[in-house]
C-alpha cells in the first residue's frame, strides 16, 4: 500500500513556486528521507502533507484516500518544523492535554511509556519552559508517537539534538521500523539519512531531483565500480608486470596507489570474474573493497547531470 501519494503537488507564495508539481509515493514499510538544502521546500511539502498549509494546486492521498489528515488522525503522528508547548505543563500534563484534545486521551502508563522511549523519563515531571530545544524536540516525537500510528511524518527529527540524543533517536526510527510503522523524515544529515533511509529523495528549487534506495542512486551516480585490493608491499615487480597484462587483457583499466590496485568494472556481476582472474595469478590479496560514492557526495555534485 502506498501510505503518502502526491500528484503534481504545488506551493507558491505570492507567485512564487517553493513547490513545483512533486509526484512523490512512499510504500508502506519505508524509512523515506527527505533531503535538500535550506530552502528548498521540504517543510513546505510536509505542511500541505499535514494540511497546515494548503497546496496551490495538486492532490495528496494518504492511505490511498484524499480526505486530508483528520480523517487519519490516530493513523498519523506528525512531528512538524515547529512545535509549540504550554511552559507551565509538565511534560506528562502536555501529553495528557495533547491527547485529550485529539479525541483519544491516552493512559497514564502509556504517557510514561513513550517519555521513556523518547528519553524524557527523568524529565517527565519538570515544566516545559525549564526544556532545552532538543528536549521540546523529544517532546515533539512523543507527541507524534502517543497514539501509536502507522505513519510518523517527521520534519527534522534529529536536529538541534546533541550527538547521544542523535544517536537515542536514530536508534528509535529504526526501532519504530521494525515495529512495522512507516517513516516519511526530512533531514539534513546525510550520514544519518545514508544510514537508516530505505528510500531516499533530493529535494532541489522545489523538484524532486534523484529519488530511489541508496544503491540505486550510488548506480545512478556512478556508472562503475571500483575495486580496491590491497597487495603486499612487497610486492614483486614481476607480480606487478603480471597483473597489468591479466588486466589489460580483460580490458579492465586500472591504477596503483602504492601497494593499492585500483580496478574499474562496469557492473556488480564483474567483480566476481576479477577476483578469480587474480587468484589465478597466485599474488596473495590483503583486502578487497569496492568503493561506492557516499550519499554525501552524491548529494554535493549537482544532479542536473543524472
Ligand atoms: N509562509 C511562507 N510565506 C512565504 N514564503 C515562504 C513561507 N514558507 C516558506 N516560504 C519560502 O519557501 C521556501 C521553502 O521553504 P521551506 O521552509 O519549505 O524549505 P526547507 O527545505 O524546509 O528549508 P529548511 O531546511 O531551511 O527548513 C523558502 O524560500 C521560504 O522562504
Amino acid at each position: 500500500m502506498r501510505v503518502i501519494r502526491t500528484e503534481n503537488l504545488t506551493k507558491a507564495f505570492r507567485g512564487e513556486v517553493v513547490v513545483n508539481k512533486i509526484t512523490l509515493e512512499v510504500a508502506q514499510g519505508e524509512i523515506f528521507g527527505f533531503l535538500g538544502r535550506n530552502g528548498a521546500g521540504k517543510s513546505t511539502f510536509i505542511n500541505m502533507l499535514t494540511d497546515i498549509m494548503k497546496p496551490t494546486s495538486g492532490e495528496v492521498y494518504l492511505f490511498e484516500e484524499n480526505l486530508g489528515i483528520d480523517a487519519n488522525k490516530y493513523r498519523i503522528g506528525v512531528l512538524p518544523d515547529y512545535s509549540s508547548f504550554y511552559d507551565d505543563m509538565s511534560a506528562v500534563q502536555h501529553l495528557s492535554y495533547f491527547s485529550r484534545l485529539s479525541g483519544n486521551k491516552a493512559s497514564r502508563l502509556k504517557i510514561e511509556e513513550t517519555l521513556e522511549t523518547v528519553g524524557l523519563w527523568e524529565d517527565r515531571k519538570k515544566k516545559l519552559h525549564t526544556y532545552s530545544f532538543g528536549m521540546k524536540k523529544k517532546l515533539g516525537v512523543a507527541q507524534a508517537l502517543i497514539h501509536d500510528p502507522e505513519l510518523l511524518i517527521l520534519d527534522e527529527p534529529t536536529s538541534g539534538l546533541d550527538a547521544e540524543s542523535v544517536i537515542h533517536m536514530q536508534k528509535l526510527i529504526i526501532q519504530l521500523h521494525e515495529q512495522g510503522k512507516t517513516i516519511f523524515m526530512t533531514s539534513h544529515n546525510l550520514d544519518e539519512v545514508e544510514k537508516i533511509c530505505t528510500q531516499i529523495a533530493i529535494m532541489k528549487e522545489g523538484e524532486i531531483s534523484l529519488q530511489g534506495s541508496l544503491y540505486e542512486l550510488q548506480r545512478k551516480f556512478s556508472a562503475t565500480f571500483t575495486v580496491r585490493l590491497k597487495t603486499s608491499s612487497e610486492l614483486e615487480e614481476v607480480d606487478k608486470k603480471r597483473l597489468k597484462s591479466s588486466l589489460d587483457e580483460a580490458k579492465l583499466s586500472h591504477s596503483w596507489d602504492k601497494n593499492y590496485l585500483f580496478v574499474e568494472v562496469s557492473s556488480e556481476e564483474a567483480i566476481p570474474s576479477l577476483l578469480k582472474r587474480i587468484m589465478m595469478l597466485e599474488v596473495d590479496i590483503y583486502e578487497a573493497e569496492v568503493d561506492q560514492p557516499s550519499l554525501e557526495e552524491i548529494f554535493l555534485e549537482e544532479p542536473d547531470h543524472i
